[in-house]
């Protein structure tokens, strides 16, 4: 893994590659990280020994991959500066979004024609080298850019090659998913403290059960009926708790959470062009709910 690697946006997903690939692996001098904030460029230089720029133009030069990190509204003035900066025609620079709900055609409208764009959409465990990424190639991406983006996204987790078509249910399943069990382990916290646990023993108890939990999950080849069948005896403990759950409405919670989130993701793009982020860059401009 020589390949230069520049990442725009230095925040939460930002820093989740940068500390994913180097523990991965990837040495330090090979990344540059593009960050406007000037105490969290001073953070990252402090935490990860990376050069940090503010300049897009110098800092992208000579990189192989381009990974996009910032929020939907600031995508239009990235590209707006991506779009003037040399391709070294050699290199064959990949441009690789992680952003939520903004598609390819946006991208590829904006830059230079014809640059192979590649969307992604990973999750927060990439700090611990188990994200989960999907990955859709643009128009013009080659198999060899697709190739080196997963094989740069394996080195801190998992990945699926999805049609772009599918990235807003994928957004509302692994993109936001961490935040839907941190809300669950809160919740079992306080429940814990209400039953009379310190909150330091709740939180341990928690935090372990859901690492086995998940542990369970991807490693017993069990479903997860299969697994909660096991957990669940006759009139027991765990009945009383699930039949809980299933009165207050859990299933239809989180079916209705998915849905509002992956409304949000296919609205996105749409309502950046309302709110005018951009300068300029409004051609080609569609969402990835009309792309299907
Ligand atoms: N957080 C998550 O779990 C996930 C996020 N994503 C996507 O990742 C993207 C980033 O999210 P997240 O990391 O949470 O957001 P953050 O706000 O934490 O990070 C974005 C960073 O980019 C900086 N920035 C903004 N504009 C520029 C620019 N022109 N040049 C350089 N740096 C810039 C911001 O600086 P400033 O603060 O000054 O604006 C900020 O530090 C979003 O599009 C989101 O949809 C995808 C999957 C999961
Ligand atoms: O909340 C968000 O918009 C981003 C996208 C997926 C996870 N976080």
């Amino acid at each position: 893994m020589t390949e230069r690697v520049a990442i725009i946006g230095g925040g939460k997903i930002g820093e989740a590659l940068l500390a994913g690939l180097i523990s991965a692996g990837k040495p330090v001098k090979d990344l540059v990280v593009i960050e406007r904030s000037p105490e969290r460029s001073a953070e990252l230089v402090d935490d990860y020994g990376v050069r940090v720029s503010d300049d897009i133009t110098d800092a992208v030069e000579g990189a192989r991959v381009v990974f996009i990190a910032v929020k939907p509204d600031a995508v239009d003035t990235v590209l707006q500066k991506l779009s003037v900066t040399d391709d070294d025609g050699e290199l064959e620079r990949v441009t690789v979004s992680l952003v939520a709900g903004i598609p390819t055609s946006r991208y590829e409208a904006a830059l230079q024609a014809g640059s192979p764009v590649i969307r992604v959409m990973p999750n927060t465990p990439m700090l611990v080298n188990e994200a989960m990424s999907a990955v859709s190639p643009g128009r013009y991406a080659e198999d060899d850019q697709v190739a080196l983006t997963v094989r740069l996204l394996e080195s801190v987790g998992k990945v699926m090659v999805v049609p772009e078509k599918q990235m807003d249910a994928v957004t509302a399943i692994s993109g936001s998913g961490p935040a839907y069990f941190f809300l669950m382990v809160e919740a079992m916290i306080d429940a814990g403290v209400a039953l009379g646990l310190t909150r330091p023993q709740a939180s341990e108890l928690a935090v372990q059960t859901v690492k086995g939990a998940g542990l369970l999950l991807s490693e017993s080849g069990l479903s997860p009926v299969e697994l909660r069948a096991a957990v669940t005896s006759p009139a027991g403990t765990t009945a009383a708790a699930l039949r809980e759950f299933e009165r207050a409405g859990l299933r239809h919670a989180v079916n209705e959470a998915a849905f509002a989130c992956a409304e949000v993701s296919a609205k996105t793009a749409r309502r950046v062009e309302v709110e005018g982020s951009g300068q300029g860059v409004q051609r080609g401009v569609e969402t990835a709910s009309e792309q299907q």
